[in-house]
């Protein structure tokens, strides 16, 4: 028989005059997996922030296992048992992996003012070992580590003491294909042992599949709960918008002929230790999809592309034979690119979403040297408004944006530069389902206006979905080609991948 594990009581949480959260309750039960699902910006994260310490309640109670808390830190909510895998990068750059494992643990490895590092490490070693995480190496330096792998090291450092609560925010879409699974093997194990888990996502079929039972907040308020075994994701998303959604999702079209221009080659591109060799022709009016599983090297390759490569070798060439090989080359010759790293690599999140629409396009809204402010600003809103950012304006700091509107404000500056070629590398990571939708619209349409695009993704549906040619990249290698077609399904890609 399940228990009351946490009780949230009319829990309100303001920022400035945005009511983030508001007159909330919820009751979690020992042993389930709690599905927490919304549009961008309706709460989800600055909820469960609040139970973890990050943000702090405007007013309301909190009671786990019958004792009212208040953490006002993460350390603090990791010492009453409740931990957190955040949306972005939840780990420190300039610490070792054991460094970070063991954050605010520190004492239990000193020995007076002297850090016993070897025993850190054997120790942290032994926990990524016991998840099966053998190639991360608890002594090297985190930023050594991909995107994906910092996030397997998160997943350690949230769970290995075994949390009552633990909360998953919008964590599978950074994690390939073999990443989810060993995400959900660790959300099951805390589920058995009587813990409970907030799983936020915005993939309704994920939340279907994993959960007991899924809460739907709209505009900080939590309108349903329902049982998970009784619902559709038609059901999910209609309770989350308010409404039927009737948009189409991807691409209907399946024997259109793709234009035979083109418009950017890779001419034996290499990466050293990250991808060897790769040719490839991008045509006009084209979308590429590029997937493949963790450290295949697919997310280098947008990089490679755009001139933020390191040591790439090899030719990137476009069409009227300029050779892209730094990014201010690339902006200025019309290529457009979005990261996966969102916060450390596509925007200036101390930085207004004004400020982040214009950066691109700050020649085209200039003269004579001096930024048009009038014409910079209605640029700004413009996209800011087209991508349907929620924000209280342009003036708005980027960092104070749910992660699913920062993500608008990436794509909102590309729209608005107007780009020919654009790179998008998870393009619809943390969008909603309204969103996202028309983010394939939008893709849509660009490729009738000849734009080109290159999406590098691990959402194998939006792959198949979207694509003219699909990619699939193994060891740093294209492991197989696939021409849009109706039979193409996700266990081709998969077959190619593993
Ligand atoms: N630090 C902050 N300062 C000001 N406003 C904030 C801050 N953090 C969040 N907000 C606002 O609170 C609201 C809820 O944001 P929250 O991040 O909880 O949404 P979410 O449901 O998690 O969205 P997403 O799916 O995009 O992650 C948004 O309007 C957001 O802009």
């Amino acid at each position: 028989m399940s228990q009351v594990l946490l009780k949230a009581e009319n829990i309100n949480k303001y920022f400035g005059a945005t009511h983030a959260v508001a007159d909330l309750n919820l009751e979690l039960f020992t042993g389930e997996i709690h599905g927490l699902i919304g549009e961008n910006g309706s709460g989800k994260s600055t909820f469960s922030s609040m139970l973890c310490g990050i943000h702090t309640i405007s007013s309301g109670t909190l009671t786990l296992i019958g004792k009212e808390i208040k953490p006002k830190s993460q350390v603090e909510a990791n010492k009453l048992g409740i931990s957190i895998i955040v949306q972005e990068m939840g780990t420190l750059p300039g610490l070792t992996v054991a460094e970070n494992l063991f954050l605010g643990e520190e004492d239990r490895f000193m020995h007076g003012i002297v850090k016993d590092s070897r025993a850190m490490n054997k120790e942290a070693q032994k926990l990524l070992d016991s998840y099966g995480f053998n190639h991360i190496k608890a002594s090297k330096m985190i930023d050594h580590y991909s995107f994906e792998e910092r996030k397997l090291v998160e997943i350690v450092k949230a769970t290995y003491f075994n949390p009552k609560i633990l909360v998953v925010d919008e964590t599978t879409t950074a994690l390939s294909h073999d990443g989810r699974q060993e995400l959900f093997k660790v959300m099951n194990k805390t589920r058995e042992m009587g813990s409970t888990v907030i799983f936020i996502s915005h993939d309704l079929d994920e939340v279907l599949e994993h959960t007991d039972r899924v809460s739907v907040l709209r505009d900080g308020v939590l309108v349903r709960t329902l049982n998970t075994q009784e619902v559709t994701t038609d059901d999910l998303k209609r309770e989350m918008v308010g409404r039927e959604l009737k948009n189409k999702y991807y691409r209907t079209d399946y024997d259109e002929e793709v234009s035979n221009e083109v418009v950017l080659s890779l001419n034996d591109v290499s990466v050293p230790g990250e991808f060897d060799n790769i040719n490839l022709d991008l045509h006009k009016g084209e979308i590429i999809g590029i997937g493949g599983l963790s450290e295949c090297g697919m997310h280098e390759i947008g990089k490679a592309i755009f001139g933020a490569s390191y040591n790439r070798k090899g030719k990137v060439i476009l069409k009227n034979g300029y050779e892209v090989n730094s990014i201010p080359g690339a902006i200025k010759h019309s290529i457009a690119y979005a990261s996966k790293d969102r916060d450390n690599e596509s925007i200036v999140i101390a930085d207004s979403i004004g400020d982040n629409i214009i950066l691109p396009s700050l020649d085209d809204l200039s003269k004579k040297g001096f930024l048009n402010l009038k014409a910079a600003a209605s640029f700004a809103q413009k996209f800011a408004v087209q991508m349907s950012t929620k924000m209280t304006g342009i003036k708005q700091y980027v960092s104070e944006l749910s992660g699913g509107n920062k993500q608008k404000v990436v794509l909102a500056r590309w729209i608005g530069k107007d780009s020919d070629i654009l790179i998008l590398d998870s393009p619809t990571r943390g969008i909603d389902v309204r969103v996202k939708a028309d983010i394939y619209t939008l893709m849509s349409e660009l490729k009738k206006q000849g734009k080109s695009i290159i999406m590098i993704s691990e959402e194998l549906p939006e792959l198949l979905g979207m694509s003219d040619r699909i990619f699939i990249m193994k060891d740093g290698k294209f492991n197989g080609e696939f021409k849009r077609s109706r039979e193409l399904g996700e266990k081709d890609l998969i077959a190619k991948m593993i």
